[in-house]
């Protein structure tokens, strides 16, 4: 019955609150991104050992839980510990590091085959948008081939320069609509 209520309020509420996991690549800028909705500053960062996580309210009416895991290669083994009861994954690439885009496409490819994220909304952040050679999000889209390996998730490209904050409110709403769309189609 909790269980029941709890889908209804979800479902009905103008207040979503979601689960969300932030991956990619180390250095992607995962954790220049959640304290830039949290606070807005930019926060100058290590690289993440474990997690953070940050209750945020990136616009009236939306609450994520955002889950920063880290993204070192030798951690990354660690993000399925994270995926249960996901409402949305949001992962992370340096659109700048186009030697590391096939490892980024790899990574993305073993989290969509844990059943636990199957059906799970994905925003894909472009991030360093700001740097040269930075590939653009249609690109990225090629890059990754989201084309075919996303058919089971809806999913969405949001470029981004997380330092400016620019492009971070467009991927947050984006995930917020994906996620109120995805548990209307569970309910
Ligand atoms: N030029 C530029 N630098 C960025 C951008 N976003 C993040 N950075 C920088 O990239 C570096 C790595 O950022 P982090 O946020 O620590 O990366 P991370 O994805 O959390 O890395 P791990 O914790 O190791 O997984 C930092 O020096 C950031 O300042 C961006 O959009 N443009
Ligand atoms: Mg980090």
């Amino acid at each position: 019955m909790g269980l029941l209520f709890s889908k209804l309020y979800n479902l009905f509420s103008t207040l979503p609150q979601a689960r969300i996991l932030m991956v990619g690549l180390d250095a992607a800028g995962k954790t220049t991104i959640l304290y830039k909705i949290k606070l807005n500053e930019t926060v100058s960062t290590i690289p993440t050992i474990g997690f953070n996580v940050e209750t945020v309210c990136p616009m009236k009416g939306v609450q994520f839980t955002v889950w920063d895991v880290g993204g070192q290669e030798k951690i990354r083994r660690l993000w399925k510990h994270y995926y249960q009861n996901t409402d949305g994954l949001i992962f992370v690439v340096d659109s700048s590091d186009v030697c590391r885009m096939e490892e980024a496409k790899e990574e993305l490819m073993n989290i969509l085959e844990d059943d636990a994220m199957k059906h799970v909304p994905v925003q894909i952040i472009a991030n360093k948008q700001d740097l040269p050679g930075a590939l653009k999000p249609y690109e990225i889209v090629e890059r990754l081939s989201l084309n075919k390996l996303l058919t089971s998730n809806q999913w969405h490209v949001q470029g981004a320069c997380a330092p400016q904050g620019e492009g971070l409110y467009e991927a947050l709403d984006s995930m917020g609509s994906m996620v109120k769309q995805s548990r209307k189609r569970q309910f």
